[in-house]
Protein backbone atom coordinates (compact mmCIF):
# COMPACT_ATOMS: atom_id res chain seq x y z
CA UNK A 1 0.00 0.00 0.00
CA UNK A 2 1.01 3.34 -0.42
CA UNK A 3 0.70 6.05 1.70
CA UNK A 4 -0.96 9.35 -0.02
CA UNK A 5 -1.12 11.63 2.87
CA UNK A 6 1.64 11.76 6.08
CA UNK A 7 1.51 14.11 8.64
CA UNK A 8 4.34 14.34 11.30
CA UNK A 9 4.66 16.13 14.17
CA UNK A 10 2.52 18.79 12.88
CA UNK A 11 1.72 21.91 15.16
CA UNK A 12 -0.03 24.97 14.65
CA UNK A 13 -0.29 27.90 16.53
CA UNK A 14 -2.23 31.24 15.86
CA UNK A 15 -0.98 33.91 18.35
CA UNK A 16 -2.23 32.41 21.98
CA UNK A 17 -4.37 29.36 20.47
CA UNK A 18 -3.13 26.09 20.04
CA UNK A 19 -4.85 24.69 17.43
CA UNK A 20 -2.48 21.31 16.53
CA UNK A 21 -0.37 19.53 18.77
CA UNK A 22 2.13 17.05 17.69
CA UNK A 23 -0.37 15.87 15.56
CA UNK A 24 0.90 12.47 13.24
CA UNK A 25 -0.99 10.47 11.53
CA UNK A 26 -1.01 8.23 8.22
CA UNK A 27 -3.67 7.81 4.85
CA UNK A 28 -3.19 4.69 2.84
CA UNK A 29 -4.16 5.79 -0.93
CA UNK A 30 -7.25 4.96 -2.54
CA UNK A 31 -9.29 4.79 0.85
CA UNK A 32 -12.09 7.27 2.87
CA UNK A 33 -10.87 8.70 5.66
CA UNK A 34 -12.77 10.22 8.10
CA UNK A 35 -11.08 12.86 9.94
CA UNK A 36 -13.50 13.73 12.88
CA UNK A 37 -13.46 15.36 16.08
CA UNK A 38 -15.66 18.12 18.07
CA UNK A 39 -16.06 21.63 17.25
CA UNK A 40 -13.01 23.58 17.19
CA UNK A 41 -11.17 20.04 17.95
CA UNK A 42 -8.24 21.32 14.40
CA UNK A 43 -9.77 19.43 11.85
CA UNK A 44 -9.94 22.22 9.59
CA UNK A 45 -6.07 23.37 10.18
CA UNK A 46 -5.36 20.01 9.06
CA UNK A 47 -6.92 20.16 6.14
CA UNK A 48 -5.98 23.60 5.61
CA UNK A 49 -2.19 22.39 5.68
CA UNK A 50 -2.70 19.20 4.51
CA UNK A 51 -3.86 21.08 1.16
CA UNK A 52 -1.02 23.50 1.02
CA UNK A 53 -3.76 26.42 2.19
CA UNK A 54 -1.81 27.25 5.48
CA UNK A 55 1.82 26.75 6.71
CA UNK A 56 2.22 24.42 10.04
CA UNK A 57 4.04 25.72 12.85
CA UNK A 58 6.02 22.87 13.35
CA UNK A 59 6.39 19.21 12.01
CA UNK A 60 6.00 18.11 8.34
CA UNK A 61 2.98 17.19 6.03
CA UNK A 62 4.07 14.77 3.15
CA UNK A 63 1.41 14.36 -0.07
CA UNK A 64 2.45 11.91 -2.70
CA UNK A 65 6.12 12.66 -1.49
CA UNK A 66 5.47 16.22 -1.51
CA UNK A 67 5.23 19.12 0.85
CA UNK A 68 2.36 20.94 -0.51
CA UNK A 69 3.14 24.78 1.16
CA UNK A 70 3.48 26.25 -2.04
CA UNK A 71 3.56 23.70 -4.30
CA UNK A 72 1.94 23.88 -7.20
CA UNK A 73 2.02 20.44 -8.42
CA UNK A 74 0.81 19.02 -5.03
CA UNK A 75 -1.80 21.85 -4.85
CA UNK A 76 -3.22 20.67 -8.01
CA UNK A 77 -3.28 17.05 -7.23
CA UNK A 78 -6.11 17.74 -4.40
CA UNK A 79 -9.38 19.23 -4.61
CA UNK A 80 -10.44 20.96 -1.15
CA UNK A 81 -14.24 21.47 -0.64
CA UNK A 82 -15.15 23.42 2.56
CA UNK A 83 -18.06 25.56 3.75
CA UNK A 84 -16.40 28.50 3.52
CA UNK A 85 -15.45 28.58 0.38
CA UNK A 86 -16.14 31.94 -1.17
CA UNK A 87 -15.87 33.29 -5.22
CA UNK A 88 -16.23 36.53 -6.92
CA UNK A 89 -19.87 38.35 -6.32
CA UNK A 90 -20.43 38.42 -9.98
CA UNK A 91 -19.66 34.87 -10.73
CA UNK A 92 -22.49 32.34 -11.62
CA UNK A 93 -22.94 28.47 -10.76
CA UNK A 94 -20.79 27.55 -14.59
CA UNK A 95 -18.44 30.21 -14.21
CA UNK A 96 -17.10 28.12 -10.49
CA UNK A 97 -17.43 24.90 -12.55
CA UNK A 98 -15.57 26.51 -15.41
CA UNK A 99 -12.19 27.56 -13.27
CA UNK A 100 -12.49 24.21 -11.64
CA UNK A 101 -12.32 22.70 -14.79
CA UNK A 102 -9.12 24.49 -15.69
CA UNK A 103 -7.84 24.75 -12.44
CA UNK A 104 -8.11 20.52 -11.52
CA UNK A 105 -6.60 18.78 -13.82
CA UNK A 106 -8.64 15.49 -13.71
CA UNK A 107 -11.93 17.19 -13.90
CA UNK A 108 -14.51 15.09 -15.49
CA UNK A 109 -16.98 17.66 -17.20
CA UNK A 110 -19.56 14.97 -18.25
CA UNK A 111 -19.45 13.95 -14.69
CA UNK A 112 -20.23 17.77 -14.07
CA UNK A 113 -23.08 17.79 -15.82
CA UNK A 114 -24.49 14.51 -14.58
CA UNK A 115 -24.38 15.83 -11.25
CA UNK A 116 -25.46 18.90 -12.01
CA UNK A 117 -28.53 17.57 -13.39
CA UNK A 118 -29.27 14.89 -10.58
CA UNK A 119 -28.78 18.14 -7.79
CA UNK A 120 -31.15 20.36 -9.77
CA UNK A 121 -28.70 23.09 -9.42
CA UNK A 122 -28.88 25.71 -11.82
CA UNK A 123 -25.70 26.57 -13.62
CA UNK A 124 -26.98 30.19 -15.10
CA UNK A 125 -27.76 31.46 -11.27
CA UNK A 126 -25.00 34.00 -9.44
CA UNK A 127 -23.28 31.70 -6.82
CA UNK A 128 -24.68 34.74 -4.04
CA UNK A 129 -28.35 33.77 -4.70
CA UNK A 130 -27.88 30.46 -4.07
CA UNK A 131 -29.59 29.06 -1.28
CA UNK A 132 -27.62 26.91 1.56
CA UNK A 133 -28.09 23.87 0.74
CA UNK A 134 -27.73 24.97 -2.85
CA UNK A 135 -24.09 26.52 -1.91
CA UNK A 136 -22.78 22.68 -0.57
CA UNK A 137 -23.98 20.93 -3.75
CA UNK A 138 -22.41 23.34 -5.81
CA UNK A 139 -18.98 22.07 -3.53
CA UNK A 140 -20.18 18.34 -3.80
CA UNK A 141 -20.23 18.21 -7.66
CA UNK A 142 -17.10 20.59 -7.93
CA UNK A 143 -15.35 17.55 -5.21
CA UNK A 144 -16.51 14.15 -6.88
CA UNK A 145 -16.22 15.79 -10.99
CA UNK A 146 -12.48 16.75 -9.82
CA UNK A 147 -11.37 13.03 -9.72
CA UNK A 148 -8.44 14.65 -7.44
CA UNK A 149 -6.20 12.20 -6.35
CA UNK A 150 -6.13 13.79 -2.80
CA UNK A 151 -10.08 15.27 -2.42
CA UNK A 152 -10.73 16.71 0.94
CA UNK A 153 -14.60 17.40 2.07
CA UNK A 154 -14.80 19.70 5.20
CA UNK A 155 -18.27 19.58 6.73
CA UNK A 156 -19.61 19.80 3.11
CA UNK A 157 -22.92 19.56 4.03
CA UNK A 158 -24.82 22.62 5.57
CA UNK A 159 -27.98 23.23 4.65
CA UNK A 160 -28.23 20.08 2.72
CA UNK A 161 -31.46 17.94 3.43
CA UNK A 162 -31.60 14.49 3.79
CA UNK A 163 -32.33 13.24 0.17
CA UNK A 164 -29.22 15.17 -1.08
CA UNK A 165 -26.81 13.70 1.75
CA UNK A 166 -27.65 10.42 0.87
CA UNK A 167 -27.67 11.02 -3.06
CA UNK A 168 -23.49 12.61 -2.08
CA UNK A 169 -23.14 9.28 -0.74
CA UNK A 170 -24.39 7.20 -3.28
CA UNK A 171 -22.53 9.46 -5.88
CA UNK A 172 -19.68 9.39 -3.47
CA UNK A 173 -19.36 5.55 -3.46
CA UNK A 174 -20.01 4.79 -7.05
CA UNK A 175 -17.05 6.97 -8.26
CA UNK A 176 -14.95 6.02 -5.79
CA UNK A 177 -15.52 2.36 -6.56
CA UNK A 178 -15.32 3.43 -10.47
CA UNK A 179 -12.15 5.65 -9.64
CA UNK A 180 -10.35 5.08 -6.68
CA UNK A 181 -8.70 7.56 -4.90
CA UNK A 182 -7.89 9.19 -1.59
CA UNK A 183 -10.95 10.48 0.21
CA UNK A 184 -10.59 12.96 3.18
CA UNK A 185 -14.28 13.57 4.58
CA UNK A 186 -14.40 15.83 8.23
CA UNK A 187 -18.32 15.59 9.78
CA UNK A 188 -20.51 16.21 12.53
CA UNK A 189 -22.66 13.75 10.83
CA UNK A 190 -21.11 10.73 12.22
CA UNK A 191 -23.17 7.80 12.03
CA UNK A 192 -24.27 9.30 8.71
CA UNK A 193 -20.68 8.53 7.35
CA UNK A 194 -19.80 5.73 9.47
CA UNK A 195 -20.53 3.24 6.95
CA UNK A 196 -18.45 5.10 4.67
CA UNK A 197 -15.28 4.87 6.43
CA UNK A 198 -12.19 2.91 5.67
CA UNK A 199 -10.33 4.67 8.70
CA UNK A 200 -10.96 7.14 11.01
CA UNK A 201 -8.92 9.67 12.22
CA UNK A 202 -10.15 11.64 15.67
CA UNK A 203 -8.57 14.57 16.46
CA UNK A 204 -9.94 16.64 19.86
CA UNK A 205 -7.93 19.66 21.75
CA UNK A 206 -5.58 19.77 18.56
CA UNK A 207 -4.21 15.78 19.63
CA UNK A 208 -4.62 12.99 17.87
CA UNK A 209 -6.95 10.19 19.79
CA UNK A 210 -7.75 7.63 17.78
CA UNK A 211 -6.00 6.75 14.42
CA UNK A 212 -7.32 3.49 12.98
CA UNK A 213 -8.61 1.41 10.32
CA UNK A 214 -12.82 0.84 11.00
CA UNK A 215 -12.70 -2.87 11.03
CA UNK A 216 -10.15 -2.04 14.67
CA UNK A 217 -12.71 0.64 15.68
CA UNK A 218 -15.60 -1.87 15.84
CA UNK A 219 -13.37 -3.60 18.99
CA UNK A 220 -12.99 -0.99 20.50
CA UNK A 221 -16.60 -0.15 21.77
CA UNK A 222 -19.57 -2.39 21.82
CA UNK A 223 -22.96 -2.66 23.29
CA UNK A 224 -23.40 -5.54 25.75
CA UNK A 225 -26.50 -6.79 26.46
CA UNK A 226 -27.58 -9.87 29.38
CA UNK A 227 -27.68 -10.44 32.69
CA UNK A 228 -26.50 -7.75 35.10
CA UNK A 229 -23.65 -9.76 37.15
CA UNK A 230 -22.38 -11.16 33.58
CA UNK A 231 -21.76 -7.38 32.57
CA UNK A 232 -20.18 -6.47 35.03
CA UNK A 233 -17.81 -8.75 34.50
CA UNK A 234 -17.48 -7.51 31.12
CA UNK A 235 -17.20 -4.22 32.15
CA UNK A 236 -14.71 -4.22 35.19
CA UNK A 237 -11.89 -2.42 34.40
CA UNK A 238 -13.18 -0.89 31.35
CA UNK A 239 -15.18 2.87 30.46
CA UNK A 240 -19.05 2.56 30.80
CA UNK A 241 -20.01 5.16 27.98
CA UNK A 242 -23.94 4.23 29.18
CA UNK A 243 -25.84 2.06 31.07
CA UNK A 244 -29.69 0.70 30.97
CA UNK A 245 -30.95 -1.68 33.53
CA UNK A 246 -34.11 -3.20 33.54
CA UNK A 247 -34.62 -6.03 36.41
CA UNK A 248 -31.70 -8.26 36.16
CA UNK A 249 -30.54 -7.62 32.51
CA UNK A 250 -28.53 -4.73 32.03
CA UNK A 251 -27.61 -3.28 28.48
CA UNK A 252 -24.18 -1.35 28.59
CA UNK A 253 -21.80 0.16 26.08
CA UNK A 254 -18.39 -0.77 26.69
CA UNK A 255 -15.10 1.41 25.53
CA UNK A 256 -11.70 -0.92 25.57
CA UNK A 257 -9.75 -2.98 23.89
CA UNK A 258 -11.50 -6.67 23.70
CA UNK A 259 -10.28 -9.60 22.68
CA UNK A 260 -12.03 -12.44 20.83
CA UNK A 261 -11.81 -14.53 24.18
CA UNK A 262 -12.84 -11.34 26.16
CA UNK A 263 -15.96 -11.19 24.01
CA UNK A 264 -16.44 -15.43 23.64
CA UNK A 265 -16.16 -15.58 27.07
CA UNK A 266 -18.98 -12.89 27.45
CA UNK A 267 -20.91 -14.69 24.28
CA UNK A 268 -21.11 -18.01 26.19
CA UNK A 269 -22.57 -16.35 29.21
CA UNK A 270 -25.64 -15.48 27.27
CA UNK A 271 -24.44 -12.19 26.87
CA UNK A 272 -25.37 -10.32 23.26
CA UNK A 273 -22.42 -8.69 22.11
CA UNK A 274 -23.04 -5.93 19.04
CA UNK A 275 -20.63 -2.95 17.87
CA UNK A 276 -21.20 0.38 19.17
CA UNK A 277 -21.83 2.92 16.82
CA UNK A 278 -18.94 5.13 16.11
CA UNK A 279 -20.35 8.44 17.44
CA UNK A 280 -21.05 6.80 20.79
CA UNK A 281 -17.39 5.47 20.57
CA UNK A 282 -16.26 9.39 19.51
CA UNK A 283 -18.40 10.24 22.84
CA UNK A 284 -16.83 8.27 24.92
CA UNK A 285 -13.06 8.92 23.43
CA UNK A 286 -13.46 12.61 23.73
CA UNK A 287 -15.08 12.22 27.65
CA UNK A 288 -17.72 13.79 27.49
CA UNK A 289 -19.43 10.94 29.02
CA UNK A 290 -18.23 7.48 30.41
CA UNK A 291 -16.71 6.40 33.75
CA UNK A 292 -14.58 3.40 34.81
CA UNK A 293 -16.17 0.41 35.99
CA UNK A 294 -14.53 -0.85 38.75
N1 LIG B 1 -7.28 31.97 11.76
C1 LIG B 1 -7.38 31.64 13.04
N2 LIG B 1 -7.01 32.49 14.01
C2 LIG B 1 -7.11 32.18 15.32
N3 LIG B 1 -7.57 30.98 15.77
C3 LIG B 1 -7.95 30.10 14.86
C4 LIG B 1 -7.88 30.37 13.46
N4 LIG B 1 -8.33 29.26 12.78
C5 LIG B 1 -8.66 28.37 13.73
N5 LIG B 1 -8.43 28.87 14.96
C6 LIG B 1 -8.65 28.16 16.24
O1 LIG B 1 -8.01 26.89 16.14
C7 LIG B 1 -8.80 25.90 16.79
C8 LIG B 1 -9.12 24.79 15.78
O2 LIG B 1 -10.00 25.31 14.80
P1 LIG B 1 -10.48 24.44 13.56
O3 LIG B 1 -11.30 25.34 12.68
O4 LIG B 1 -9.32 23.77 12.95
O5 LIG B 1 -11.42 23.36 14.27
P2 LIG B 1 -12.47 22.33 13.66
O6 LIG B 1 -12.16 21.01 14.27
O7 LIG B 1 -12.48 22.39 12.18
O8 LIG B 1 -13.85 22.86 14.26
P3 LIG B 1 -15.37 22.84 13.71
O9 LIG B 1 -15.79 21.40 13.73
O10 LIG B 1 -16.10 23.67 14.72
O11 LIG B 1 -15.35 23.44 12.33
C9 LIG B 1 -10.03 26.62 17.34
O12 LIG B 1 -9.78 26.94 18.68
C10 LIG B 1 -10.11 27.87 16.51
O13 LIG B 1 -10.73 28.92 17.21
Amino acid sequence: MTTAISVAGLGKTYRDVTALDGVSFAIQENTICGVLGRNGAGKTTAMQIITGHAKPSSGSVDVFGRAPFEDRDAMSSMCFVKESQRYPDEFKVKHVLASAADLLPQWDQGFADDLLGKFDLPTGRRVKKLSRGMHSMLGIIIGLASRAPVTLFDEPYLGLDVVARQMFYDELLADYAAHPRTIVLSTHLVDEVANLLEHVVLIDGGRVLIDDCAENLRRRAVVATGGTAHIDDLAAGRTELRRETLGTQARVTLQGDFTDDDLARARERGVDIAPASLQQLMIGATGTEGRQAS
